[in-house]
């Protein structure tokens, strides 16, 4: 083998990755062997074959996220400093995606922030941004965005500052908005990508790494759609203490496997639907609706 270099994977689409090198250079590379299959995020050993590169080895990595497709789960998208779940007042968001999205989150240990939309929108922003409460509540970053009138950018680009942020959010919510906003020439870059990669018509949907800057410190990282986050690497008994506001008041079951559903003396339960300006710990009862809810999914998962 001759001599391997640094790289970090930016875009990839089946076997095919485009990857990065320190000086900034973008070479097609693909893995050696069945081994070495890479993610976005990835950071690499590669080296020179012909016009392209060789995957030679995927350095650690510090988190992986997983996305689902139909049964099965997949990773695509690794080495994340956060991840950001773009809402919007318009369309209404759903309660169990953005918990998907949080526990996913947690799980693989990437710290997550909520934005919400369409600040302009008045009445219906002022609904979904109490709808948000709870999660305010257990400590998790929201922030208001308005992208039409420019409401919040400067606070949104001190949380992006100097970090690796992956961008969801369902269809409608201004994801695209944002993406053109913070990346200059987001559009010419993606054309780029996809003419690397050889799949004009895929232009939208491969998840790619942006740099917000040209010092190359802080990116985003675009992941087409909703994914629907796979949970399945996870199990049933863990969900708990994936959720921040059910986590708190953990340790005070009667049983030490309690599931926090049917069991007597739990120590959850008790606080599920109380009134927060009396009970410190109280849990939201959507959020202890969409714990059960998860909870069944995964204690029926299918076993390979
Ligand atoms: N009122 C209002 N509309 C906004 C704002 N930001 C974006 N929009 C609009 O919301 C719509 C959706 O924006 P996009 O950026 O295409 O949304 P997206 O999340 O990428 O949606 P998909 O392309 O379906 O994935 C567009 O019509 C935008 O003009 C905002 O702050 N206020
Ligand atoms: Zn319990």
């Amino acid at each position: 083998m001759g001599s391997t270099f640094a790289g970090r994977v930016v875009a990839a689409h089946g076997r095919h990755c485009l990857v990065e090198g320190d000086d900034g250079q973008r070479i097609l590379c693909h893995p050696r062997g069945k081994k070495n299959s890479v993610v976005v995020g990835d950071r690499v050993r590669w080296s020179h074959s012909g016009d392209e590169g060789l995957i030679e080895q995927v350095l650690e990595r510090d988190n992986l996220l997983y996305r689902q497709d139909e049964m099965r789960t997949k990773s695509f998208a690794a080495n994340l400093d956060q991840v950001l779940v773009l809402l919007a007042a318009d369309p209404v968001f759903s309660d169990m995606q953005l918990a998907r999205a949080l526990i996913a989150a947690e799980a693989a240990g990437i710290e997550a922030l909520i934005v919400l939309n369409k600040h302009d929108l008045g009445a219906p922003f002022e609904q979904a941004w109490a709808r948000l409460e709870p999660h305010r509540r257990m400590g998790t970053p929201v922030l208001p965005l308005g992208l039409k009138t420019d409401h919040g950018l400067d606070a949104l680009h001190a949380r992006l500052r100097g970090r690796s942020t992956l961008v969801l959010g369902p269809s409608g919510v201004g994801k695209s908005t944002l993406v053109n906003r913070l990346v200059p020439e987001a559009g010419a870059q993606t054309g780029e990508i996809s003419r690397a990669l050889n799949s004009g018509r895929h232009t939208t949907t491969t998840t790619t790494w942006y740099w917000m800057d040209a010092e190359r410190q802080s990116a985003l990282i675009d992941s087409p759609g909703f994914q629907a986050f796979g949970l399945y690497h996870l199990e049933a008994p863990e969900l708990a203490r994936l959720m921040p506001d059910l986590r708190a008041t953990l340790g005070d079951c009667r049983f030490h496997n309690c599931t926090h559903r049917h069991e007597p003396g739990c120590g959850l339960r008790p606080h599920v639907g109380t009134d927060p300006a009396s009970d410190p710990l109280a849990i939201d009862e959507t959020r202890y609706r969409l714990y059960g809810e998860l909870f069944d999914e995964l204690a029926a998962k299918p076993t390979y």
